[in-house]
């Protein structure tokens, strides 16, 4: 079996939830497989080598059980975005909208390094507007963003294409694709 269709049998769908007409990805599961856990950050990993990244950013939350893995697995600086109000001291701020209502995120000032190479990780990709968000906080103060990894692309939601700009196609990795 290949690694999409291996994790897609492990992943559970929700209908309904949180709200009417949404098909939730239920990742739980999987975070119970550590087989298949690591396979997943494997395969994290190989993408990030080939960016030569040097920082790794997981979104809150569920970005956070691939994120840190992937960044102790590479021995590079874990970088938390977190919801507004969560995080001490000067933050970088950027809202967005979300598949169902809308948020802000945040990000320590002092976690961003101008220049240095980030790598942005999450479970889920749907309207892109969460990682566009992070992407936007982290070029705003001067870092570089050098591409995404995701364990699921809602691909029909296009997200992807918030993330690409015409001047430069950010490599985005996605484990399933769902068309
Ligand atoms: O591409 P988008 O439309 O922005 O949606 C994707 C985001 O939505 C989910 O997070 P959620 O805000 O539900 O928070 P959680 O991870 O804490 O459950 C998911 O983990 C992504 O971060
Ligand atoms: N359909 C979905 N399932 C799981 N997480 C999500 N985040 C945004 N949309 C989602």
């Amino acid at each position: 079996m290949n690694i999409q269709n291996e994790l897609l049998s492990i992943i559970q769908d929700v209908p309904n939830f949180p709200k009417e007409g949404v098909i939730f990805k239920d990742i739980n599961p999987l975070l119970r497989d550590p087989v298949a856990m690591k396979k997943v950050i494997a395969e994290m990993v190989g993408f990030a080598r080939e960016l030569q990244v040097q920082n790794i950013v997981g979104i809150e939350s569920r970005g956070f059980f691939f994120g840190l893995p992937l960044a102790l697995q590479m021995n590079l600086p874990f970088i938390a975005a977190r919801k507004k109000g969560k995080l001490p001291g000067i933050v970088v701020n950027e809202s967005y909208n979300l598949e169902y209502g809308s948020d802000s995120i945040e990000i320590q000032k002092s976690a961003l390094n101008i220049g240095e190479r980030y790598l942005i990780v999450d479970d889920v990709i749907a309207t892109g507007g969460t990682a566009k968000a992070c992407s936007n906080i982290i070029e705003k103060s001067g870092a570089q963003v050098v591409g995404f990894s995701f364990l699921i692309e809602l691909a029909f939601l296009r997200g992807r294409d918030l993330l690409q700009n015409s001047a430069y196609k950010f490599p985005i990795q996605s484990l399933i694709n769902i068309t």
